[in-house]
């Protein structure tokens, strides 16, 4: 009898390892199922602390929920951190994916802020009773004008208690390619406040997360911190012009780090299926250089597989060329230069050839165009182009010593 309880103790693992459908499930009813039961032991903290309603409760809701991520095996890579070193009260906005960004929210949170969000969230058990501790502000977004009210008295209370906000301008949870055309609440805030707006960009989930497929595997998440937008003399005039370069600004950083992605998956995917010669694969399509690439060895993954290696892009794609595949970070500048090789086949049908040295005439080269001195030049030769003059052109990737 009692092996039968060994059952479901084996079965879990064996599901967990043989299904992708039932880690999906099994992670969703974690998250939730572990967020009530941190929520229950956040409420006598919140109650012993501030007595009551505060958004000085963030604090231990931020304390009690950081580690969930390992439980879910995902990390949170942020940039930009220097953009939230500002005094005084300011509105966060953020894109919105699913509720796990608010595991991402509570990595970046700073003091004294708390969010707005839909009225429904009050009803959500332990976890609504804390959100109401914690000072969220609930809007009917059924309601616009409820709404509307809401917000601008939550816009003197950001002064005269002085506390931030993180809004959700795109108003619901979106995991499509693109944002969605924000709403302009958060702006309305900002501007009757006269305090600036911070965007905030989460990275694409696709990688780990895709709910219509039921998928959830491991992964990072990144965020970047944007620098702040000043609304101080802006009127209600302004709200449009304020909304949409708020939007260009997320949207534009948003599909960067999408485009990286992609590229990150296919160099996986690449690497996956050649895993002796671990190469890079040339672009795509052939009409994306005006010649045919050689691939780019890769360095020796470290044991494990980690993922810390230098994947080599195309440089005219992106704004780097090599980049640090855990953090997302260029390790190479591109740099456009007249071809210094004197073998460099960039104006003929054979291939662009690759050079790891630095040769005086790379190096004038790469002066003449940047002004770098200090570096060595590496994985050169992306892509070729001849320009009307006649000359070859081709980038070159620069590793700063
Ligand atoms: C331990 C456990 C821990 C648990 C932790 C939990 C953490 C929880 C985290 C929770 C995360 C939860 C996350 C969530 O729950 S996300 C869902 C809830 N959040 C939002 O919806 C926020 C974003 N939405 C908005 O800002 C909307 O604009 C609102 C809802 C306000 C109105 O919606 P509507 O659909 O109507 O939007 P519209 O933009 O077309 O506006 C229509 C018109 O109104 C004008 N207008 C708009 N606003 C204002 C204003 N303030 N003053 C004056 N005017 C204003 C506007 O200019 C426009 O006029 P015009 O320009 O066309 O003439
Ligand atoms: C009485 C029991 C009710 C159980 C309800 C479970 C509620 C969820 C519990 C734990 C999840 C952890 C933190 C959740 C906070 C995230 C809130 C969220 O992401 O709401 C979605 C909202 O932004 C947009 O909503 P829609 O996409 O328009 O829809």
């Amino acid at each position: 009898m009692d092996v039968l309880w060994l059952i479901p103790l084996l079965l879990v693992p064996l599901l967990m390892w043989s299904s992708g459908t039932f880690v999906f499930y099994f992670k969703k009813c974690f998250y939730v199922g572990w967020m009530m039961v941190l929520a229950l032991l956040a409420i006598p903290l919140c109650m012993l602390k501030s007595g009551g309603r505060d958004v000085e409760n963030m604090r231990i809701i931020r304390v009690l929920v950081r580690h969930v991520k390992y439980f879910l095996g995902l990390r949170f890579d942020v940039s930009g951190w220097e953009h939230l070193q500002t005094e005084g009260p300011y509105v966060i906005i953020s894109n919105h994916q699913s509720s796990l960004d608010v595991l991402g929210l509570m990595e970046i949170l700073p003091d004294r802020c708390t969010m707005i969000a839909k009225k429904e969230l009050v009803y959500a058990g332990t976890v609504g009773l804390i959100c109401w501790l914690g000072g969220i502000v609930f809007i009917n977004r059924k309601k616009t004008s409820d709404a509307k009210s809401v917000m601008a008295e939550a816009a003197q209370t950001m002064l005269d208690q002085q506390i931030r906000l993180w809004v959700f301008p795109e108003g619901t949870r979106n995991q499509k390619e693109d944002l969605l055309p924000f709403k302009k609440g958060a702006f309305h805030l900002a501007v009757q406040a006269q305090v600036p707006i911070i965007p905030v960009v989460f990275s694409s989930y696709r990688n780990f997360y895709l709910r219509k497929e039921k998928r959830f595997n491991s992964g990072t998440v990144r965020l970047r911190i944007l620098p702040k937008i000043e609304t101080k003399g802006m009127t209600s005039d302004d709200i449009s012009s304020l909304c949409d370069k708020s939007f260009d600004l997320m949207q534009a950083a948003f599909r960067e780090r999408l485009r990286l992605q992609t590229h990150e998956q296919r160099a996986v995917e690449g690497a996956e299926h050649s895993p002796r010669s671990r190469l890079l694969f040339p672009p795509t399509s052939p009409s994306e250089t005006c010649l045919p690439r050689p691939p780019v060895p890769l360095p020796a993954p470290p044991p494990l597989l980690s993922p810390r290696f230098p994947i080599a892009w195309p440089c005219h794609e992106i704004s780097s060329c090599l980049v640090d595949a855990w953090s997302g970070r260029p390790l190479a500048r591109p740099v456009s230069a007249v071809c210094p090789d004197p073998h460099c086949a960039c104006s003929s049908s054979s291939t662009c050839t690759t050079t790891s040295s630095t040769s005086t005439s790379s190096s004038a080269a790469l002066q003449a165009v940047s002004g770098m001195t200090d570096g060595r030049i590496d994985a050169c030769c992306s892509s070729c182009m001849t320009e009307g003059s006649g000359h070859h052109q081709f980038l070159l990737c620069f590793l700063p010593f």
